[in-house]
């Protein structure tokens, strides 16, 4: 494991060093992912490294998990509350619909929950080009393959350090690198709204996803949905579709 991990801080330093930037940026929502990033950039660069807490209606649970992953990667931390500004922008965004245009309810609830991941990207562009750093993505494999994260949101990021490795890699890099106990444990959450849970809403888990990309059996309706997943979002893994002129 710590030849891995070395391979991957020294990856991070390469990145960094290529793109001619100071170091690196990441949101710490309490959860694995995030937790793993952070330890593995504060590895990298112990005094270029910013971890940033973007609390949108989150919990004190995941707010407290949160600082004790700022405490066991040592990485340094600031916190930008964003709830008021997700309520105000979603608020004037619904109140600009005609009547006849509003949400329905599902629309309602996945344009408000996307809301917050863009959020969280545009105030981790404005500390990266504060700090001249790069922003970091979490995406692991299993949510690069199935595209489960939100477009310009998570997704908007520079590097994709843990992208290669599937949940279950993630968690033992985890427990290698001194996560705490509980975020190791902790359900897998995109917490954008009131009690999601990814494995949930996906409709499969992430240990039968890991198992597909492993190239192991799985059933055929995780199969199936894994595969509709993948297929419905290409565009998210995909450069820009770009018309071409006539020559
Ligand atoms: N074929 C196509 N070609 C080009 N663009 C296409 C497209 N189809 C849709 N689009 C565009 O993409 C948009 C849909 O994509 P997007 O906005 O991402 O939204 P969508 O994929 O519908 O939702 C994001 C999903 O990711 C989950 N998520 C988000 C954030 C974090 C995490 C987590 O695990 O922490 C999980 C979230 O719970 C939700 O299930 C459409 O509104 C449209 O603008
Ligand atoms: N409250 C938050 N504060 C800061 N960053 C956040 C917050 N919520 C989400 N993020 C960012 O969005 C990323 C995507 O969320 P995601 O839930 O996939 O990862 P995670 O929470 O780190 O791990 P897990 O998937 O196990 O819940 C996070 O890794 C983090 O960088
Ligand atoms: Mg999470």
């Amino acid at each position: 494991m710590e030849k891995q991990v070395e391979q991957i801080v020294q990856w991070l330093r390469e990145q960094v060093k290529q793109a001619g930037v100071k170091g690196l940026v990441v949101g710490i929502s309490g959860g694995l992912d995030s937790a793993v990033v952070s330890h593995l950039i504060h590895r990298a660069f112990p005094d270029n490294s910013l971890g940033v807490l973007l609390p949108i209606y989150t919990s004190d649970e995941n707010l407290d998990d949160a600082k004790q992953v700022a405490q066991s990667s040592g990485i340094q931390t600031m916190t930008v509350d964003l709830t008021d500004t997700h309520k105000t922008m979603y608020a004037e965004i619904k109140s600009s619909l005609n009547e006849s245009d509003a949400f329905i309810e599902e629309n309602d609830k996945l344009a408000g929950a996307n809301l917050r991941a863009r959020l969280r990207m545009s105030t981790l562009y404005a500390l990266a080009t504060n700090y001249n750093y790069l922003v970091v993505g979490t995406d692991n494999a299993a949510e690069w393959y199935t595209g489960y994260f939100t477009k310009y949101g998570d997704g908007g990021v520079d590097i994709l350090p843990i992208v290669e490795f599937t949940k279950q890699e993630v968690r033992e890099m985890a427990k290698y690198l001194g996560v705490p106990e509980q975020v190791v444990e902790k359900k897998p959450s995109a917490d954008l709204w009131e009690g999601q849970t990814d494995e949930d809403e996906m409709g499969t888990s992430y240990d039968t996803i890991d198992a597909y990309l492993k190239g192991e059996q799985i059933p055929d309706r995780d199969k199936e949905i894994i595969e509709a997943m993948h297929k419905k979002t290409a565009h998210k893994r995909d450069g820009l579709p770009q018309f071409h002129r006539e020559k």
